[in-house]
């Protein structure tokens, strides 16, 4: 990845704690901790790199490990610092987690350690979320904290397909459809203008 040192050390200490947490928390299957660089970590690059620049508040549900929220707020923080990041997730022991890799990489962000569905709007510019649920029912989760303008980016795997057109039933959207560099099956769903039908 061509980033700073500052960037390389920080993604360097994240990927330490999660290594160290793993076992007891679960960041992410354990069959995977040793392509964490080469799968999470890059995978959540390329979200990342898709993101626009000129926003305010980047909203990640269901942040889990950190995938692709925390990685996006590291790389964020050379290439859009004002951009302020904001973490959903229900389960105390990974939001214990998030908190403890933002303070040791020096880094400030929200995280929110409740229910999606209980929090008031968060009013996203741009907001992801990985493995949370199938697209249809990420639509529900996601849209009362969007705008009319929200980025919504959905990392996918091979299923992606019939999740849109499951999708397409119950909502409207723009569709941008961004290729996987890592996985020919994956991809990166871009949707905007999104509306109940
Ligand atoms: C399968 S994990 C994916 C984590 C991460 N996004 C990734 O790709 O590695 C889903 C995460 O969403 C959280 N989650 C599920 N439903 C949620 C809800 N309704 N509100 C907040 N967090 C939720 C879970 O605790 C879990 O950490």
């Amino acid at each position: 990845m061509n980033v700073s040192r500052e960037t390389q050390e920080r993604l360097a200490t994240y990927a330490q704690l999660l290594r160290k947490w793993n076992p007891k928390v679960n960041l992410v299957a354990p069959g995977t901790i040793n392509d964490l660089e080469t799968r999470h970590i890059a995978d959540s690059a390329q979200v990342h790199a898709i993101a626009r620049r000129t926003d305010d508040h980047w909203v990640d549900l269901g942040t889990g490990g950190g995938f692709p929220g925390l990685v996006a707020c590291i790389l964020s923080a050379e290439t859009a610092p004002e951009l302020q990041f904001t973490f959903v997730e229900s389960d105390q022991r990974k939001a214990t987690f998030l908190r403890t890799v933002l303070r040791e990489t020096g880094l400030s962000a929200t995280v929110i350690a409740k229910r999606i569905e209980k929090i008031p709007p968060l009013s996203a510019d741009i907001l992801s979320a990985r493995a949370l649920a199938p697209l249809d029912t990420l639509l529900d989760l996601a849209l009362p904290h969007g705008t009319a303008d929200t980025q919504f980016l959905f990392p996918k795997g091979a299923n992606w397909k019939k999740e849109v057109d499951n999708a397409r039933r119950r909502w409207s959207f723009d569709l941008e459809i961004h290729k996987s560099d890592l996985d020919p099956q994956s991809v990166i769903l871009e949707l905007g203008d999104v509306r109940n039908v």
